[in-house]
Parts: C-alpha cells; sequence; structure tokens
C-alpha cells in the first residue's frame, strides 16, 4: 500500500467512527497514524523531491514575502502584474504560470516580495503536479493569499487550506500553548492550567503511546486545544502563517452575493482585472504583515518620514533599529530619543538598546 492510500484509510476509519469515551483512545491513535503518515509523505528522503525544486527557489529581496496559493485561472498572475508592475504570464488556460514569478511592492515605504505561484489542484501535497513545490514555496513566506473565484469560492477554500495543513502549514492561527517535556524516568504526567472542552487524558494517552514517549510531562494552557495541537507540537515543524482570502472576479457577480461573501473571516473582495477594492487589500495586506515603521530624526531636523526603517514586530528593539541601518552603530549609541506610541511621553523619552519600538516611532541616535 503507498502512503496515500495509507492515508486515505486511517481518514475513511476516522470517519466511521463516532467520537465518544469508548472511542477516543483509539482515535487519539488514529490522529497520530495521520500525522506520521503525512509526514513521510513531505519529507523529501522518504517520498522524493518535496523541497523547492528547479526554477521554484527565487532570490529573496523585501523586508518579507507573500506567496500566492490557487486554482488554475482564479486571477493569480492578473493580480501579481498589476500590483508590481512585473509581468506574469495571463491567459485562460489552466497552468499558465509554470514557476515562481517575483515582484516587488512597496507599501508604506516598506519593500514587500510577491511570489506569484502556479496553480495546485486538490491532491497537491500528496505530489500531484508542481503542487508540493508550489506549497514548499509557501511554507517560507510571511503572508499566504489565497486566492478564490468568487464563482465558487468556498468549495475550493477548504481544499486548499486542506492541502496547506497536509504540509504543515497552520494559516491564521497562534503555536498550541502546550508544552511537552522528554524526561528518563517517571512516566506521563499531564497537567492542565484550565478546564480541556475537545481533548481528553485517554486521547493524550493514545498520541503518547503511538509516538512511543513513555516518559514526559505535558502541559495544556489553553481550554480549546484539540489532539492536532498536541500532535503539532509534538512533530514540531509546523509553520505558523498569516493567510488572506482573496475573492478575485468580484466585477462577476452582483451587489446582494458580494454582501455575502463579506462574512468569510480574513476575506478581502476584489476584481484584479477592474482593480476594484485594491486599497482594502492593501491595508489588510500590511496589517497582517505586522511590520513597524521607524522614522529616523537626525540632531536637529525634521524627522524623515520618506524612508522608514522596517522591522518586524517581535524584532523592534533600538538595537534591532541600529543593525538595521549599520552594524556598528549599536557599540556607539549613549541613547536613543523616541517619539511616539512606545515613549512614555509626549516630548519624547530617552531609552536604551532593549527599549521596543512601534509602528511610526520616531528615534533620534545619541552616540558616546
Ligand atoms: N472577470 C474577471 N476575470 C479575471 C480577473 N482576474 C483575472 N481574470 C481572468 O482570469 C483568467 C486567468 O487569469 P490568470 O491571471 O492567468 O490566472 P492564474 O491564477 O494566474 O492562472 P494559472 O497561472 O494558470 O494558475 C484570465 O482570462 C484573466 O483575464 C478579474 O478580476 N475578473
Ligand atoms: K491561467
Ligand atoms: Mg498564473
Amino acid at each position: 500500500m503507498t502512503t496515500v492510500q495509507k492515508i486515505k484509510e486511517i481518514e475513511d476509519e476516522m470517519v466511521m467512527t463516532q467520537k465518544n469515551k469508548a472511542t477516543s483512545y483509539h482515535l487519539g491513535l488514529l490522529k497520530a497514524k495521520l500525522a506520521k503518515l503525512r509526514r513521510e509523505l513531505i519529507d523529501p528522503k522518504a517520498s522524493g523531491g518535496g523541497g523547492g525544486g528547479l526554477g521554484f527557489d527565487v532570490a529573496r529581496t523585501g523586508i518579507a514575502s507573500v506567496g500566492f496559493v490557487g486554482f488554475p485561472s482564479v486571477g493569480k498572475s492578473t493580480l501579481m502584474t498589476k500590483l508590481t508592475g512585473t509581468y506574469s504570464e495571463v491567459a485562460e488556460y489552466a497552468f499558465t504560470t509554470l514557476t515562481t514569478v517575483p515582484g516587488t511592492v512597496k507599501v508604506h515605504g516598506a519593500p514587500i516580495q510577491i511570489l506569484d505561484l502556479p496553480g495546485i489542484i486538490e491532491g497537491a501535497a500528496d505530489g500531484k503536479g508542481r503542487g508540493k513545490q508550489v506549497i514548499a514555496v509557501a511554507r517560507t513566506c510571511n503572508l499566504i493569499f489565497i486566492v478564490l473565484d468568487v464563482l465558487k469560492p468556498l468549495g475550493d477554500k477548504r481544499i486548499i487550506e486542506g492541502e496547506l495543513e497536509g504540509f504543515g502549514i497552520r494559516l491564521n492561527k497562534k503555536p498550541p500553548n502546550i508544552s511537552v517535556k522528554k524526561k528518563d524516568k517517571g512516566g506521563i504526567a499531564i497537567s492542565n492550567t484550565v478546564p480541556l472542552t475537545n481533548l481528553d487524558q485517554d486521547e493524550v494517552k493514545a498520541i503518547l503511546a503511538e509516538y512511543k514517549m513513555s516518559n514526559c510531562d505535558i502541559t495544556i494552557r489553553e481550554p480549546n486545544a484539540t489532539p492536532e495541537d498536541l500532535i503539532d507540537v509534538i512533530e514540531g515543524n509546523r509553520v505558523y502563517i498569516p493567510a488572506i482570502y482573496v475573492l478575485n472576479k468580484i466585477d462577476a457577480i452582483s451587489i446582494e452575493e458580494l454582501d455575502l461573501l463579506y462574512k468569510i473571516p480574513n476575506s478581502v473582495p476584489v476584481s484584479s482585472r477592474e482593480w476594484m477594492n485594491i486599497d482594502e487589500l492593501l491595508d489588510v495586506m500590511w496589517e497582517k504583515l505586522n511590520l513597524v515603521r521607524v522614522y529616523t530624526k537626525p540632531r536637529g531636523l525634521a524627522p524623515d518620514y520618506s524612508e522608514p526603517v522596517i522591522l518586524r514586530n517581535g524584532k523592534s528593539s533600538v538595537e534591532d533599529f541600529c543593525n538595521a541601518i549599520h552594524k556598528e552603530i549599536a557599540k556607539q549609541l549613549k541613547y536613543a530619543l523616541v517619539w511616539g506610541s512606545s515613549a512614555k511621553h509626549a516630548r519624547g523619552q530617552k531609552v536604551g538598546l532593549e527599549h521596543i519600538l512601534e509602528d511610526e516611532d520616531v528615534v533620534c541616535i545619541y552616540k558616546k
């Protein structure tokens, strides 16, 4: 039996098994088995070429990258060409784009790399078409645009999400607040800091048994933790990436239909071809990228608002700011004066290297 067939068999069995107290251990085992089989599928050693592949890896430029994922002919290349001004072939037939096509769009002064990708189809993560290489590129992006055709958005959305999830990508989700500490002896200790609604002890035990973990401390700190969350933490190779559902071709539907589409969370309806609602798309994209603009103020002069230094949220200390300008500056720093939302007072605050900057702060560096 191939890995794909084994996966199918387990999925079928899970559908047939109703969850209750008597079956939860068995279901826990099945879920862990499934995760192990999926790992085999995406592991290049086990299946021959899960990586970028020839022509798929492109030089990374800009402060962050956005990958376009979707079925063929939903309008990915039309959007990419219009956003960046870089040509990517557009045509009515499926699989027009055959490899990664990079371009750049500047948003609020930050150069963002856009990666137009070939269309994928159901079964992509299992090795159909170029799906694996496409998803492998998406795995390395800071944001994913899931581009959907408004005429069939929901079915396509579910399939694409399934493909990305099968490849270890978690969309619009935080890493589970679960810790797993392996020990040499002492058996299994499960503790939860909150009551659990989606995970019981039998499931935890079954999953640990399947992974042959007989000595470990498990601490679960969120009420909605699922068996899948625990497996994700044990497997450890998951990536958590924000995503926007770009509902394209709204020029082809009515206003009433458009109102319904707005109910899909994290979605932005647009028409790439007719350039409709692209401003909202750029706003949501900026928000999801979670970048921090810092304006430099030379001593005695006005801040330079035209060329912000762009930092990532979580890496936006004064030290990160200095390093982004020149690697010697942090060593020479006496203090920095900061204005903006991270500063305590409106007249500015004197801070050191460890101070965390926020979006649109103004910084003046004083050297020793
Ligand atoms: N009505 C309408 N048609 C669009 C829109 N955007 C793209 N199209 C059309 O959809 C078709 C496919 O567009 P592409 O940009 O090639 O789609 P793609 O997703 O890059 O396709 P592949 O590279 O084959 O995966 C073309 O005929 C486009 O003109 C839109 O906003 N509205
Ligand atoms: K096409
Ligand atoms: Mg294309």
